[in-house]
């Protein structure tokens, strides 16, 4: 893989590439530092929620034990109840490994198909790039930042606006480092959905289209009304002709849904 870099922009009214000024990080794994996780409730390897009580009980006793040094720490998961992404195999199943969140993401990279363009009104955002086609059902990237206790175990919050959360496990946070599926601005109509799944016995935040996507076309997802609210400020995308908050009336109560995890 890769080692971090800067993140390069197509600027429409230039026409040329410029670099994203620093500190922010383009990174290929998911980042994580150790003394933000020293004085929270030890998560680590928490089972999914699906999982029977008596077995989630026990796993947690012996969680509680591993202290948090890396992302797969915090990540790993072994539900009997949900299959692996990519071979299909059941999450306590010992031939499904790591090899298959290696092989999906090898596999589902589309970050070669995409510019991130701008800035805009919108900041920058992410685009295919002449040419490319990606098909209705197609899995793209995994959301990737930093990983940060959620607020119930610290008892702190963020105002992070590039923050999702995996229930019960962590929160995403892409505002310092992340890939290009930070620049994914929110639109009304979207042609993406975002996903909590299992991949080789691991939690993965994941972008499925929601229907064939063309060349030169922005990507967007429906950050929820929920969203909007908690950041202060209306959704702008051309859905409607003046800023809004999604779903009007019946508004969301919750978060950004990772469902599966949750
Ligand atoms: C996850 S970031 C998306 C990338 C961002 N455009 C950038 O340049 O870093 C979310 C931020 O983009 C902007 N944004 C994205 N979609 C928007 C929308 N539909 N309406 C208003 N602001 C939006 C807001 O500033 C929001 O906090």
């Amino acid at each position: 893989m890769a080692k971090d870099s800067q993140f390069k922009a197509y600027d429409l009214h230039r026409k040329k590439q410029h670099a994203i000024s620093s500190p922010l990080a383009n990174i290929t794994r998911h980042r994580l530092n150790p003394a933000d996780w020293a004085d929270a409730e030890a998560v680590a390897g928490k089972p999914a929620r699906k999982v029977a009580k008596k077995r989630a009980a026990k796993t947690k006793k012996r969680a509680t034990k591993k202290a948090v040094r890396t992302a797969t720490d915090i990540l790993h998961c072994w539900s009997a109840e949900i299959e692996c992404l990519h071979c299909g195999k059941l999450g306590d199943d010992p031939n499904c490994e790591s090899k298959c969140y290696d092989r999906f993401r090898k596999d589902h990279s589309i970050r070669h198909l995409i510019d991130v363009k701008g800035p805009s009104h919108l900041g920058y955002g992410a685009f295919t790039r002449p040419g490319v086609q990606l098909s209705k059902g197609q899995w793209l990237d995994e959301y990737l930042g930093e990983l940060k206790p959620l607020a119930g175990d610290t008892g702190e919050t963020s105002a992070s606006l590039y923050r999702c959360e995996i229930p019960g496990i962590c929160a995403v946070d892409a505002e310092q480092a992340g890939n290009w599926t930070r620049f994914i601005n929110s639109h009304c109509r979207p042609n993406v959905k975002l996903w909590g799944e299992f991949v080789g016995k691991r939690h993965v935040i994941l972008f499925q289209a929601l229907r064939d996507i063309g060349p030169e076309e922005e990507i967007v997802f429906n950050y929820g009304s929920w969203y909007f609210e908690r950041a202060g400020f209306k959704c702008v995308c051309d859905a409607y002709k003046r800023p809004h908050i999604p779903g009007g009336e019946h508004r969301a109560k919750k978060p950004v849904r990772c469902s599966k995890a949750g």
